[in-house]
């Protein structure tokens, strides 16, 4: 054997033994040294498959409770929605742990521990798991959402101005604007005879005209083309992360990598000419500035230089698509479940257009407005308590920590189930399961301990304010124009697919008002 040969060879052992070894300790070893870890400090939970880890008894359970729809409106959903965590906590207890494939998750529901997890002391050492980011690679990249440490902290104060003070209020006026289209388009609805809408289509098109013209402002047409290409790539990327459990599966050549990635090329094509004009703007000296919408923030910023942190252009487009994804759907879903809410409460209903009318007079709603509109402001945490559109908090830790009276292991993925919080009898009272706004009557929502519909801590959400304040405006001026009723054809099936939905959407009877 020459010696190129057995270089050659050896070479290709190394590696093999390293990639075996990684893959071991990756999909075994570290696995079991966490469980072991917890189980000496009395955390348990179901046995766990080779690979496969309880994924499939959670699939086996979840399809048999939605595989039809509930018999009435009833908002005691968590059997439904959770039925492995009802399952498992009480046959293992308040904290208990679960295999997604081969990654250990901790349930934790007890709030004083994680609000500690979420506080700034544990900001660099969790975040979001390999398998998260992996799994929305191709769609989001590394914005905001799935950043981690350093490249998180910084992002996050570029991107934080935006969502503040004066700029906030600056989008009022096209939220509005926005609005008095679509309810343009519901007196067309109900005015041609149509006996009732699938309300949830026209909030989520409604909340996505909002979210293009908050990034993309005179860019909104191409913008709004761009979106409509990243439902698409959002819906692909869904379904071919479900093998993302599978050593090496994300090699596999697929179908839908494929149309995966032709659509990721397309989004970013569409993205770089709008990215390419603004520039050539600035440089033949058209305009002095990127634009005062969020692209143009981030095209600014990509200019300046940093020390150990550069903002890319591929990080730009991974922003833009990070906000299309987390700003315009679960607004849209926070809107509906309201719409339902309000259309099967009709006392609520009417007590708070009561409300709205009082205070703008039938005027379109504006920043001075909103704090003197209590009743709404209830309602809408009642339906975020009950539908929190984000019902799951994952957070893996990376370095071993100290949480109350446990001690995490690197590695372990923590799991907080939002919905069941917010439907815990312990925590709300026995009438945990009934819409009562009158819960959250006079409280703001720093004194609400067992409320985290936006998570909480450094990381919580960055749009909170904007997605309320566009919450308000919506269902404002939806109920100056309109009173609606749920139609007898509603089907009351709540589903969990990466965002808790209603699965054959909200059929409502829209009735104009004559004021
Ligand atoms: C009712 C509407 C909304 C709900 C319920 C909601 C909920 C949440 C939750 C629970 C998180 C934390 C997720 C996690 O760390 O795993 C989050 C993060 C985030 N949200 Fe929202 N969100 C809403 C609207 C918005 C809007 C309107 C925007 C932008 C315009 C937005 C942008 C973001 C971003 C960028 C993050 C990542 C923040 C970070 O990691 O620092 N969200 N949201």
């Amino acid at each position: 054997m020459g010696l190129v040969t057995i270089l050659a060879t050896s070479t290709f052992l190394v590696f093999f033994l390293r990639v075996a070894w990684v893959t071991i300790s990756c999909y075994y070893v570290t696995p079991r040294r966490i469980k072991r870890v917890m189980a000496n400090q009395g955390v348990r939970g179901p046995e766990p498959r080779f690979l496969v880890g309880n994924l499939l008894d959670v699939a086996a359970l979840l399809s048999k409770t939605t595989s039809s729809n509930m018999t009435s409106v009833d908002h005691d959903i968590v059997g439904r929605l959770l039925p492995h965590y009802v399952l498992w906590s009480k046959q293992y207890g308040k904290r208990f742990i679960f295999w997604y494939g081969s990654e250990p998750r901790m349930c934790l529901t007890e709030t004083e521990m994680i609000k500690e997890l979420l506080s700034s002391k544990y900001t660099h050492a969790s975040g979001k798991s390999w398998l998260q980011q992996q799994g929305s690679k191709h769609f989001i990249g590394r914005g905001l959402l799935m950043a981690n440490g350093d490249d998180w902290f910084h992002q996050r104060h570029i991107v934080a101005p935006a969502f503040m003070g004066d700029k906030l209020k600056s989008h009022v006026g096209y939220m509005v604007e926005c609005t008095k289209k679509t309810i343009e388009a519901l007196h067309v609805a109900a005015e041609s005879g149509l006996s009732e809408v699938e309300i949830g289509g026209y909030l989520t098109q409604l909340t996505g005209d909002i979210i293009a013209r908050t990034e993309f402002d005179s860019s909104y047409e191409k913008g709004k083309k761009i979106f409509h290409l990243l439902t698409c790539l959002q819906a692909l990327t869904a379904q071919s992360s479900r093998h993302l459990c599978f050593p090496g599966s994300r090699f596999f050549p697929s179908k839908f990598r494929r149309e995966i990635k032709n659509l990721k090329m397309e989004v970013e094509r569409l993205m770089m000419e709008i990215v390419q004009s603004r520039r050539e703007c600035v440089e033949v000296g058209r305009t002095s500035s990127y634009g005062n919408d969020l692209l143009g923030m981030l095209l600014a910023e990509s200019q300046k230089k940093r020390d150990g942190f550069s903002f890319t252009l591929q990080l730009l487009m991974d922003e833009c698509k990070t906000f299309f994804f987390a700003g315009h759907e679960t607004t849209a879903l926070l809107l509906t479940w309201t719409v339902m809410l309000l259309a099967t409460n009709p006392k609520w209903q009417e007590k708070v257009r009561a409300e709205v009318l009082s205070v703008c007079g039938g005027a379109s709603p504006s920043t001075d407005h909103f704090s003197k509109l209590p009743l709404l402001n209830m309602v809408i945490n009642e339906s975020l308590r009950l539908y929190p559109p984000a019902s799951l908090l994952p957070r893996m830790v990376f370095e071993d920590i100290k949480l109350g009276d446990l001690h995490i292991p690197k590695g372990l993925s923590i799991w907080i189930p939002v919905l069941a919080i917010h439907h815990s009898e312990e925590l709300w009272g026995k009438d945990v399961n009934e819409f009562n706004p009158e819960r959250f009557a006079g409280k703001p929502f720093s004194q609400l301990r067992h409320f985290m519909p936006f998570a909480a801590g450094p990381r919580n959400c960055i749009g909170q304010s904007f997605a309320l304040m566009e919450a308000k405006i919506i269902l404002a001026m939806l109920l100056s124009h309109f009173s609606f009723t749920i139609s007898p054809n509603y089907r009351h099936a709540p589903v969990n697919v990466l965002t808790l939905k209603p699965k054959h959407g909200v059929l409502v009877k829209l009735k104009p008002l004559r004021l």
